[in-house]
């Protein structure tokens, strides 16, 4: 009998290409298997006019996709571990997370190769808070202005004349066949990374052992291990990727090594922290973090952005 599968994916040309690039990989460990996208609309989507961080909310990219998984309209959905909340709904789980392309962000312009090349007052295109804090905390007298909508559309903004530079995932860049339009890339000391970015995961029904078991080869244990580490640090602080957190982990001789960061959307205030832990234990490194940014002070920031905290562990 011919198995099928059914992959949920957002319409946007970076989520078709990131569910193809899974059907792909798929396809070329079970030949048999008959795959189809299902294209859909979520509300982040949809609402483009506002920030993100307005609209608030987590999940404004994986909510449809989680509810054709529980209804069995699709079998698997394939997301940005960036976009996807730490909590489940019940049923469903990530038992996947792919090998991790580039998780820094890109320098994006028509006229300046790095941040330090702009005038002191230039206008940058961004909608991501957590890019905004950075960015001003290094160059205070940028204007930053939100900048939605798939990459096209953000490229086509800054090509219009709207900002003398955009900031944009390198791994989406380059997904979409865009890599000549990177100046630069941002390192992680100048820009730290989104919880997840630069990986894919994917979602499925927990009791679902028939597409457990399809998938489960795509599993990098690596990533996986170091995106735990992440998450554990927005389970702490109840971050989502709309808010101004930022935390990566590395494996670094058979350690793992994390950086975590929050600071105000102006960038008058950044607490930076940095740890290792052993392999085995990536939520309680992204803890230690997460408890080391509230000890610095970083509840109050959330909490002004309205971000609830429980007290700092003693
Ligand atoms: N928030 C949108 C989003 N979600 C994931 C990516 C990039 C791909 C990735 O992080 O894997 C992007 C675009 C961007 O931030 O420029």
């Amino acid at each position: 009998m011919t198995q099928r599968l059914r992959i949920a994916t957002r319409k946007s040309p970076l989520a078709v290409w990131q569910a193809e690039e899974v059907a792909g990989r798929l396809k070329a460990l079970h030949p048999q298997l008959e795959i189809e996208l299902v294209r859909m609309s979520t509300r982040g989507d949809q609402i483009l006019d506002s920030p993100l961080a307005k609209i608030g909310g987590k999940g404004l990219f994986v909510k449809e996709l989680e509810q054709a998984l529980l209804s069995g309209e699709a079998d698997i959905a394939v997301h940005s571990m960036k976009d996807v909340p730490v909590e489940f709904p019940p049923g469903l789980g990530l038992p996947v997370v792919l090998e991790r392309d580039s998780p820094f962000d890109a320098f994006v312009s028509n006229r300046y190769d790095t941040p330090a090349d702009m005038p002191v007052d230039a206008h940058v295109g961004s909608a991501s808070l957590r890019r905004q804090a950075q960015i001003m905390s290094r160059f205070p007298r940028f204007k930053v202005s939100p900048l939605r909508g798939n990459v096209n559309t953000r490229l086509a903004k800054l090509d219009a004349g709207e900002f003398d530079a955009i900031i944009l995932a390198a791994s989406g860049l380059r997904r979409l066949g865009l890599s000549e339009r990177i100046r630069s890339v941002l390192d992680a000391g100048d820009s730290l990374p989104a919880i997840g970015q630069g990986a894919l995961g994917i979602e499925t029904r927990l009791d679902d052992s028939r597409v457990m078991n399809l998938v489960a080869p795509l599993d990098d244990a690596d990533t996986h291990c170091c995106v735990r580490a992440e998450r554990a640090l927005n389970a702490r602080l109840n971050g989502g990727c709309q808010v101004p957190i930022a935390g990566y982990a590395t494996l670094e001789g058979g350690r793992l090594r994390m950086r975590g960061l929050v600071g105000t959307p102006d960038g008058t205030r950044i607490h930076r922290a940095e740890a290792d832990g052993p392999l085995d234990m990536p939520e309680a490194l992204g803890t230690a973090i997460a408890e080391n940014l509230l000890a610095q002070g970083a509840g109050e920031i959330l909490a002004a952005l309205g971000i609830e905290q429980q007290a700092p562990a003693r």
